[in-house]
């Protein structure tokens, strides 16, 4: 968690409620539970919902693998297949590159079990900021906030 009101990660109901594993090769892994709350179709996730889980897994590999702040330039989506609503999303996800401050990253959700088939893919672009870019355009005490959760989750 790298803030507990975080829509992806944080406690808020409603959330997506993810939390992020670093794996071997600097893979990192994330699991996102489909609940009633996360429905386009009925019974279905929401495609918005479901890139907001691969922005929240991309970030955390992005920011946890080469600790750099960044933000989300780019986010590019391929949904292949149906998520239901009480499926778990099993997201691996990998650093592709650095260029300067332009950070790519790219992820896979499978449906179920971590071999089960791909449901969506991802590409995004990070660009890494200044530490002023959350105090300048957020909460003036966004680092203050966002230490207590490093410390909650060091
Ligand atoms: C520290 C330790 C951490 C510890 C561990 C923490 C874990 C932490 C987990 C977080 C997990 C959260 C995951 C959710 C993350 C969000 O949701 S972030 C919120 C959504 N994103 C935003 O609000 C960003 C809004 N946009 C902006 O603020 C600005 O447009 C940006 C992205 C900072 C770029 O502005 P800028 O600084 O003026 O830079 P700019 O010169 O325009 O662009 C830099 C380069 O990127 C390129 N670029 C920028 N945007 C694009 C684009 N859309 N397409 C293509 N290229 C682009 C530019 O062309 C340029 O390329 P070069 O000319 O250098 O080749």
């Amino acid at each position: 968690m790298h803030y507990d009101r975080c829509f992806g990660c944080g406690e808020l109901d409603g959330g997506l409620h993810m939390r992020s594993t670093m794996g071997e090769h600097a893979l990192v892994h994330s699991r996102f539970t489909v609940t009633e709350a996360h429905q386009g179709a009925p019974g279905l996730a929401h495609g918005g919902l479901l890139a907001c889980a691969f922005d929240e897994a991309i970030g955390s590999t992005v920011g946890n693998v080469l600790r750099r702040p960044s933000v989300t330039g780019k986010l590019e989506t391929d949904f292949v297949r149906p998520v239901p609503v009480g499926s778990t999303l099993f997201i691996t996800a990998k650093v592709d590159g650095v260029a300067g401050r332009k950070l790519y990253a790219s992820a896979e959700g499978r449906l179920d079990t971590e071999d089960g088939p791909v449901a969506v893919r991802a590409r995004a672009l990070f660009v890494e900021v200044a530490l002023e870019h959350f105090t300048t355009h957020g909460a003036p005490d966004a680092l203050t906030k966002l230490k207590r959760a490093e410390q909650i989750n060091p």
